[in-house]
């Protein structure tokens, strides 16, 4: 296994109501046999703090090898090389080889629009919807809750048709959560993803019901699945392979939510390319997922390599060569042995 560290800088930091995020560093990772020019498969591994462990525990974690779920983007690393590397030795797409069969060839996914004012929400909503998304999250709990409010008024006047969503990042306490989800549901608001602090279950579960959904993310970083789904926690689970530990967990992550009644969508944390197609296929193995948070690879100034699923009209085409993306990523694979 190759490791090789990466740095990638946003074009715009996106701003969220932990801070923005700037930069995002992490490892490619290369399955080789020892002489081998091509890699057999590749992986990548992005931690974010708040989702996953630290960049130096990622490292950590790679180094000492078989890195398991207290480790998930360590994990994730790996665990996609492997699955690539098994999809490609079969000759089939990632998402065909993850589903065991029928995968979707595209993907829906939202706009990501960062904290910001009324005027700049609203206009990056209306661009959103220009290029042809008809789902746009906003980003909320940055600012006082009777600014984000305004924020999603402007947000749906200038989508009056849009599925519109809000991430709140854990902002809110309880009372505040309430009355914004009241507010968010007065819009026609999808869903409100993690309006109270990732470890508050029951909070999240008395906030179901009031005309808008509850999804959760940082919770799963927290929680299992099946605690989350055990406790009634949510109408939607935001699934981030990055967080979860590989594709191979989100995906069962996913059955079990919809066996459960539940909702999951997948997203990124605004990985490199690898990471991202990844999450693509596992969203495509998913029967008629949601719009994905997958749209993200425009946020970022550089890239590991260029983007071969690039969004058009609100989806992502999912690559259907074998493996991640047949021989789009080619340069990735070889292996430089000096
Ligand atoms: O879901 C999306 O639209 C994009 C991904 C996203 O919002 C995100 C990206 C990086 C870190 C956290 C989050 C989040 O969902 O909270
Ligand atoms: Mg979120």
């Amino acid at each position: 296994m190759r490791l090789d560290p990466f740095s990638l800088s946003l074009s715009d930091p996106l701003g969220t109501a932990n801070g923005p995020i700037e930069a995002r560093e992490g490892f490619l990772v290369r399955l080789a046999d020892e002489g081998a020019s091509q890699s057999a498969g590749l992986g990548e591994a992005t931690p974010l703090p708040g989702w996953t462990e630290s960049l130096s525990d990622c490292r950590t974690a790679l180094d000492a090898g078989d890195p398991d779920a207290t480790t998930p983007a360590a994990r994730h690393g790996v665990s996609l090389a492997r699955a690539d590397a098994d999809a490609r030795a079969a000759g089939v797409s990632l998402g065909a080889q993850l589903a065991a069969g029928d995968a979707a060839d595209a993907v829906p996914v939202n706009a990501t629009v960062g904290d910001g004012t009324a005027a700049e929400t609203a206009e990056s909503v209306r661009e959103a919807v220009e290029s042809g998304y008809d789902a746009v999250k906003v980003k909320v709990g940055a600012r006082d809750a009777a600014v984000d409010a305004a924020r999603l008024r402007a947000a749906r006047d200038a989508a009056p048709d849009a599925e519109l969503r809000a991430d709140a990042n854990g902002a809110w306490d309880r009372e505040t959560a309430a009355a914004m989800l009241d507010a968010a549901a007065e819009l026609g608001v999808r869903y409100v993803e993690q309006p109270l602090p990732a470890d508050d279950l029951s909070g999240h579960a008395e906030l179901r019901g009031r005309g808008v959904g509850v999804a959760v993310d940082e919770t799963l970083a927290a929680h299992s699945v099946g605690a989350v789904l055990d406790a009634d926690a949510a109408d939607v689970l935001v699934l981030k392979p990055m967080a979860l530990g590989g594709p191979d967990l989100t995906l069962s992550a996913a059955r079990a939510a919809r066996e459960a009644g539940v909702d999951a969508v997948v997203t990124t944390t605004i990985d490199g390319v690898v990471a991202r197609l990844g999450a693509l296929h596992v969203a495509s193995a998913i029967p008629d997922v949601p719009a994905c948070g997958l749209a993200t690879g425009s946020l970022l100034a550089e890239d590991l390599a260029p983007d071969p699923a690039p969004v058009r009209d609100g989806r992502m085409s999912v690559p259907d060569g074998p493996g991640l993306a047949g021989d789009a990523l080619d340069p990735l694979y070889r292996v430089d042995d000096r």
